[in-house]
């Protein structure tokens, strides 16, 4: 299995494959084991999402990769080495795990959670200093403000951030990941999903999560084995081909009603036409930005606050309506949405807001641009659009198909001797 990196300016360390081979657990007094036999092969720097009901043995199937729980029976191989034998305690500090609720120690800073593996891997004191500041960068938190606070001063987004750059700390090719969006509020949820997509573009781990929730599992998945009592594998495939064809009556239970419309799950925004929309700073003067909303061919401009973020949308009339004050004109942005947000969100924060267009953000919130709904209703039409044709497709296929079965069968039943067949 790679190894963490320990030089001080050595590769960054990307994904190793997993191969799960015949993995059983029995636990004491059960009389059916929790997981049986399961058998799978996950591809370095892919993410694979285990997805079924409740109780089916997807935290159990996890757990057993670092060893959490131990197997009853199966191997276990790591970037083709077998760790089903290995040292528990060893193994746990090569895999990152993150856990609903963060799992974050209550006692130490959050500085000191994220050094916990790093400390123990016997970083040098200077390295460990730097790989702090870089994890709260990258799961995007101001490192000034957070460095020092305990988690109980986060909120739970940002204590699931905090889990997240945790896990991330020691470079570890592979990240386990169990229902870790699962105690958040949707928007967070939708916005940590989003971040998290954003990090596995650059960092190219091996991740393995947890979710019931299919929904999550379209929009974070490379593959998702939707799984079924004990685990067995109903399916193990894409997003799309799971949505387009399930395997059979229990995988089109799960992916459920409204097949088209979860494949708004499958598109990002960053796939769809991002406009520029004229803005203005909340500090700019009243006088400049009149002008800006006369000449911006628009009666609205979006007001960014100082750090470049969307703060609010602004219309002429209502500049009007607050007598000239800018800090009670116009309505506060509610929601936003990154490149990698799916159109779905798109499309639920252009219902929250109001306004006909959803902001984009980039790192730290900082406008980008914004989509329209026009933009999300044409995707939207292009999607139930395919889908006809290919169900048309199908079904034409099928009639083609039952056209030369009835055609062989009365060629058949004409007999060899023109003698009617039994
Ligand atoms: N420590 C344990 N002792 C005995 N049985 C257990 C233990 N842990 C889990 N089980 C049982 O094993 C089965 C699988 O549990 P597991 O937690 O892996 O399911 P899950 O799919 O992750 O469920 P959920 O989505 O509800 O979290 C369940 O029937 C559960 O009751």
């Amino acid at each position: 299995m790679p190894e963490p990196e320990t030089s001080e300016a050595g590769p960054r360390s990307v994904g190793a494959p997993i191969e799960l081979e015949g993995l059983t657990k029995r636990y004491p007094g059960s009389r059916q084991p929790a997981v049986d036999n399961v058998s799978m092969d996950i591809k370095a720097g892919e993410t694979v999402v285990l997805v079924g009901p409740s109780g089916c043995g997807k935290s159990t199937t996890l757990k057993m990769i670092n060893r959490l729980i131990e197997p009853t029976g199966g191997r276990i191989r790591i970037g083709g080495e077998d760790v089903t034998d290995m040292d528990p305690v060893k193994l746990r500090r090569t895999i990152g795990y993150a856990i609903q609720a963060s799992g974050l120690f209550p006692h130490m800073t959050v500085a000191q959670n994220i050094a916990l593996v790093p400390k123990m891997l016997r970083w040098p004191g200077a390295r460990v200093r730097d790989r702090i500041e870089e994890m709260l960068d990258l799961v995007g938190l101001d490192p000034g403000e957070f460095h020092d606070r305990y988690p109980r001063q986060l909120s739970g987004g940002q204590q699931q951030r905090v889990g997240v750059a945790r896990a991330l700390a020691a470079d570890p090719p592979v990240l386990l990941m169990d229902e870790p969006f699962g105690a958040v509020d949707p928007i967070t949820r939708d916005h940590l999903q989003d971040e998290l997509i954003r990090l596995q573009r650059d960092l190219h781990k091996t991740i393995v999560f947890v979710t019931h929730d299919f929904d999550e599992a379209i929009k974070i998945g490379d593959r998702i084995a939707v799984l079924r009592e004990r685990s067995h594998i109903a399916q193990f495939d894409t997003p799309e081909a799971i949505l387009t064809t399930p395997a059979d009556d229990f995988v089109s239970g799960f992916v459920g009603a409204g097949a088209a419309l979860k494949r708004l799950n499958l598109t990002r925004v960053g796939d769809v036409a991002i406009t520029d929309y004229p803005t203005v700073g909340v500090d700019d003067p009243l006088d400049e930005i009149l002008v800006r909303l006369r000449s911006g061919g628009t009666d609205e401009v979006l007001v960014l606050d100082q750090r470049g973020r969307p703060y609010k949308w602004l219309r002429r009339g209502d500049i009007m309506r607050a007598k000239g004050s800018l800090a009670r004109a116009g309505v506060l942005v509610q929601d936003t949405v990154t490149r990698d947000a799916t159109l779905r969100d798109a499309l639920e924060a252009v219902l929250t807001d109001n306004t006909g267009r959803v902001a984009v953000t980039g790192r730290r919130g900082a406008y980008e641009g914004v989509v329209d709904v026009e933009t999300l209703m044409n995707s939207v039409h292009e999607l139930l659009e395919a889908d006809r044709l290919e169900a048309r497709e199908a079904q034409a296929g099928l009639e083609e198909q039952r056209a030369a079965q009835t055609h062989a069968e009365q060629e058949g039943a004409a007999g060899p001797g023109g003698e009617p067949q039994a």
